[in-house]
């Protein structure tokens, strides 16, 4: 029997249903690993369900594919290469691991050569770098800063001078470190932002403004090229794609700023989460599982979006970085083998920081027509002195939002009728640091991973955002190729001729 028809046709119940048959289902479907648990059970998901999706997973080769994807393998078929995050973090093939032990020490080395004053007297980092060379690092960094750090970071991604000049006003030139972060090392955004830094030192009279940067790449020869000098150039390999890349030397920020033992704990956190993505059966493995509750929504329920909610400030990025993360690996319409998909590929993620969203968006999930799977993200241990009601009452407002959306509320008056059976999952930190860190954003890596091989699509490539540049080009080329006529009304009003 086709795999997919045993799931769609599956009498699922909903959760309440399913709540009030099985006493034993928050034992059966939450699960424990690296100081982070994770209850689904607030899902449609039973045990008969997940047994159909090990079926799909196990028809798929997800094992296999796990297999492949740290072992070096290729499995990037329309790039004709491996995608090896996970050797960053120790596991892969031998001499990827390597490679990668030997580059992470050379960038140790540069973040205890700044430390020591290689550089001059550093105070500020200016952290350049869009898409996957900045959402990695501006999530640890606000995640993970404590307060007394040496240095001031400022990530900066966006073309806008609105948020470049702010930090130029506020930064000394003369203490600053400019840190150049992309892969390919020709991201248009990222170059004009560098060249108006570069030009800002030299206005504030800084003597060798080359001598102050840092170039984080995998093309270290374009880096040379830029008039960036070898000794501060930090390579890193092809094969770690850009959304996965914060664990390169695209992460030299976060090291330099937070220190070489959170990095550390970090790599270490995430290489918990690789193995146990690796060796844990369908039955106990987080990733997949979390992955087949995404699939049954998506497929099933046909839910369009998936939500995520942060109920801790330093955590508020999470749904930023799951946007990259999820939306540019498997929003996709061509399965890896050039075939046509014919499923729903990534849903489209959205979301924000508790309790703000609670007096803002909950609305729609409460009582809309849409159905949106909800995710809660949440920390037991603060990550501030304040009053223990602050806390409190922020964690329990998370619970009381996952019950309320399941629960719901019955009502003669239609306004105030809440259906419930509104789906959520809970992921609770035991606290936020490294190590927990790491391990979270392993999970979201294979949990991705784990939904590209179920649809049978690469998510390692990104071809989709090609055609927008290219346009943006040839309109700030004048190329003289007419666009269409909203287009060139647009234009025509911002820049008259
Ligand atoms: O690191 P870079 O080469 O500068 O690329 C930065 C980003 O831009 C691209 O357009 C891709 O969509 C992203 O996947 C990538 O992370």
């Amino acid at each position: 029997m086709d795999h997919w028809n045993a799931i769609e046709t599956y009498p699922s119940s909903s959760p309440n249903e399913l709540f009030a048959t099985d006493p034993d289902r928050v034992e059966q479907l939450s699960f424990e690993q690296s100081g982070i648990y994770f209850d689904f059970s607030k899902t449609h998901m039973d045990v008969a369900l997940l047994a159909n999706f090990r079926k799909l997973a196990n028809a798929s080769g997800l094992s296999d594919h796990i297999e492949a994807l740290m072992s070096g393998t290729a499995i990037n078929l329309s790039e004709g290469r491996a995608a090896e995050h996970t050797a960053e973090r120790g596991i892969g093939a031998e001499t990827s691991v390597e490679n990668a032990r030997l580059l992470k020490n050379r960038m140790q080395g540069l973040v205890q050569a700044i430390e020591a004053g290689a550089l001059g007297e550093i105070e500020h980092i200016i952290h350049l770098g869009i898409g996957g060379s900045a959402l990695g690092p501006e999530l640890l960094l606000k995640a993970l800063k404590i307060g007394d750090e040496k240095y001031e970071t400022a990530v900066i991604s966006n073309i806008d001078g609105c948020a470049l000049e702010p930090v130029l006003e506020r930064f000394d030139a003369h203490k600053t470190l400019l840190v150049i972060a992309s892969k390919s090392f020709t991201t248009a955004e990222t170059f004009l932002n560098a060249r108006s830094v570069t030009d800002w030192m030299t206005e504030q009279g800084v003597s060798d403004p080359f001598g102050k940067i840092v170039a984080l790449t995998a093309m270290p020869e374009k880096a040379v090229k830029w008039g960036i000098d070898e000794s501060r150039i930090l390579p890193f390999s092809e094969t770690v794609g850009g959304r996965y890349s914060l664990w390169s030397s695209i992460g030299f920020s976060v090291a330099l700023t937070l220190g070489i033992e959170v990095f550390d704990d970090l790599l270490a956190g995430a290489a918990e989460m690789d193995r146990h993505f690796k060796e844990a059966p369908f039955d106990q493995n987080i990733p997949a599982i979390a992955a087949f509750c995404d699939q049954y929504y998506s497929q099933v329920q046909e839910c369009e979006t998936r939500a995520v909610f942060a109920y801790d400030e330093r955590l508020s990025l999470v749904p930023d970085y799951l946007q990259q993360l999820e939306m540019e690996s498997n929003g996709k319409s061509v399965l890896a083998d050039g075939g046509i998909l014919k499923r729903h590929s990534s849903p489209i993620v959205w979301g924000g920081v508790g309790t703000d969203a609670q007096h803002a968006v909950f609305q729609l999930l409460h009582q809309g027509t849409h159905l949106v799977p909800v995710e809660f993200l949440a920390v037991i241990e603060p990550g501030h002195s304040l009053a223990g009601e602050h806390h409190e009452g922020l964690l329990l407002n998370c619970f009381a939002q996952g019950a309320a959306l399941m629960a719901g509320k019955a009502s003669d008056d239609s306004n105030r009728n809440y259906p419930g059976d509104r789906p959520s999952s809970t992921l609770l930190l035991e606290e936020l640091n490294g190590r927990t860190l790491g391990a979270l954003i392993a999970f979201y890596e294979h949990r991705t991973f784990a939904n590209a091989v179920l649809l049978g699509i690469n998510p390692f490539d990104q071809f989709g955002v090609e055609l927008g540049k290219e346009m943006a080009n040839a309109l700030l080329a004048g190329d003289g190729n007419q666009m269409d006529a909203s287009t060139e009304t647009l234009k025509n009003r911002a820049f008259p001729a």
